[in-house]
């Protein structure tokens, strides 16, 4: 038995593990909630938590204040193309569904970042990639120090899309069109807190009408931004 465990992005770890275990087992006791069957991830949805008038009212305030996306690493330009906006946090409903979110996958609210308006355009997609931080990368340290690695992601789509915009994980055979209301949320790391490269997970194309989300990313301690490594 090691007694001290590397604080890496990279290996198992004891704390990590047991947030999946608490979340998994609230998600699964809850008689809403659909597992989606993966082998080899933990995924689950739950139909209608935001009501459609939420879902309307969440996009006017990310047209109100959608900007490009920004990166962790800046690869290409193109590879992730929708437009970010950071929701007001004091806005009543904004916390609402915060809460929600929180009170349902049974994490503290202060280990969760803010809530992200996410939208897509014709065209407009976000490639391949994984939630949660590789250890290698330049940005680590300051991730370690804001709270860690990332564990749940919970996304909620705003909207039905016309064509395209579905979240799509190829290792594991899922694909999940946008659904107004929806409310999609999976484990990044295997059961042992080692991050799990079967959540590769990318936004296709939206080919017609436009999609909405917000999204929630929880990380594995209290999120503080402003620290400094
Ligand atoms: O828009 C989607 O369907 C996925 C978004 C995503 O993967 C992310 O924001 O990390
Ligand atoms: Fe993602």
């Amino acid at each position: 038995m090691r007694d001290t465990w590397l604080d890496d992005a990279e290996h198992p770890s004891p704390a990590r593990a047991e947030i999946g275990e608490r979340v998994r087992t609230r998600l699964t006791r809850n008689p809403m909630i659909s597992r989606i069957p993966t082998g080899r991830a933990e995924m689950f949805l739950r139909h209608g938590l935001v009501t459609p008038r939420e879902c309307a009212e969440l996009v006017a305030k990310i047209d109100a204040g959608c900007k490009p996306s920004k990166l962790f690493s800046d690869i290409k330009a193109s590879y992730r193309t929708s437009n970010s906006c950071n929701l007001d946090i004091y806005d009543p409903l904004v916390i609402a569904v915060t809460k929600r979110i929180d009170a349902l996958v049974g994490l503290e609210g202060d280990t969760g970042e803010l809530l992200q308006g996410q939208r897509y355009h014709e065209t407009q997609r976000y490639d391949l990639h994984h939630d949660y931080f590789p250890y290698n990368k330049l940005y680590w340290p300051a991730m370690r120090v804001s709270g860690g690695q990332r564990c749940w992601t919970a996304m909620v789509y705003l909207c039905d899309v016309e064509e395209g915009g579905e979240t799509q994980f190829p290792h594991l055979g899922v694909t999940i069109p946008p659904r107004m209301g929806t409310l999609l949320v999976w484990n990044n790391l295997n059961a042992d807190g080692s991050p799990n490269g079967a959540t590769l997970h990318a936004a296709l194309p939206v080919t017609k009408g436009t999609k909405y989300i917000v999204t929630r990313w929880y990380r594995e301690r209290k999120w503080e931004p402003r620290n400094k490594p």
